[in-house]
């Protein structure tokens, strides 16, 4: 039995036709200003597609590119500037960031109120405390694509493996927010391959290429794979062994074409909750 391919290119194309036509009703266009360091070539990519979306639905969308050699002072500063104008709503500091530049105090520079990655700790506390204002994009966008395929949380024992800030832990916050039973593994997990079988909703967030295995996934499960890791040819490919895992879930999101265009669509979303917030 083939898993049902959970399709995140159409489920984020209607989320962005939905933000751009909410949108349109407003008498102002949402500001999305996308902050880039360096010139991380992957970062690039992300930052060009962002831009692109945002402007696709209507958003007044600025990319600001600071140099590698740009000092931590500097970015403070332009965040300073952008925390101050009226019509940014909201603001993106692409990670990772250079050396020498330290992430968390850039995250707690940024007005929470424009936080649109939710990283920032008020965001973060927010969330944790089960009143969320802005979410983080992955994790959020991973939530819509489970209701979007039918899957309910409730009740479901769910497994996160990861337990970054960005992806794993509000990923665990957001999947208890909605009644799972949520347990989140790591590299010192003991026996991950056992704690994954157990999942009836298995998260895959730990960066390793194809490392989940057709044997860790329960008959039926529903796999959503968050990995996006570049392989020596070229290709793109999960945390999770494809093939293999698709012949034994019930479901199962493609790496390309899964999560990743939702984070850049709830990216949009969160845009015009920070604007609607503010305005
Ligand atoms: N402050 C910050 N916020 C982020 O949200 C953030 C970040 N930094 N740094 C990098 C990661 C990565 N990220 C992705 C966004 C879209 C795709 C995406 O659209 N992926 C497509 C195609 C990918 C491709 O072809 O390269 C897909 O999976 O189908 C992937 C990854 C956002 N990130």
């Amino acid at each position: 039995m083939a898993a049902r391919v959970i399709d995140g290119k159409a489920v984020a194309a209607a989320l962005r036709a939905e933000v751009a036509a909410r949108a349109a009703t407003l008498p102002y266009a949402p500001g999305l200003a996308v902050v880039l360091v360096g010139e991380d070539p992957a970062s690039q990519v992300y930052v060009r597609n962002k831009e692109r979306a945002a402007k696709a639905a209507g958003f007044a969308s600025e990319t600001i590119r600071l140099p590698a050699s740009a000092s931590q002072a500097e970015l403070l500063a332009l965040i300073a500037r952008l925390n101050r104008d009226p019509a940014v709503d909201g603001i993106l500091v692409q990670l990772p960031l250079p050396a020498g530049i330290d992430p968390q105090a850039v995250i707690r520079a940024i007005d929470p109120a424009k936080d649109v990655d939710g990283f920032h700790p008020d965001n973060v506390a927010a969330l944790a405390l089960g009143t969320p204002f802005l979410v983080p994009c992955t994790p959020r966008g991973v939530m819509k694509l489970l209701a979007a395929a039918g899957i309910a949380p409730r009740g479901a024992r769910a497994l996160v493996l990861g337990r970054s800030n960005i992806v794993g832990r509000p990923m665990a916050a957001l999947l208890l927010a909605a009644d799972a039973t949520v347990t989140i593994a790591h590299s010192r997990t003991r026996d991950l391959a056992a704690e994954c079988r157990r999942a009836e909703i298995l998260i895959a967030a730990v960066g390793r290429a194809e490392m989940v295995k057709g044997d860790w996934v329960s008959p039926g499960a529903t796999v959503i794979d968050v990995g996006i890791n570049r392989t020596a040819a070229g290709g793109l490919v999960g945390d999770v062994a494809y093939a293999e895992a698709a012949a034994v879930a019930g479901a199962i999101t493609p790496v390309p074409g899964g999560v990743g265009p939702m984070t850049i669509a709830c990216l949009l979303e969160n845009t015009l909750i920070a604007a609607a917030a503010r305005r």
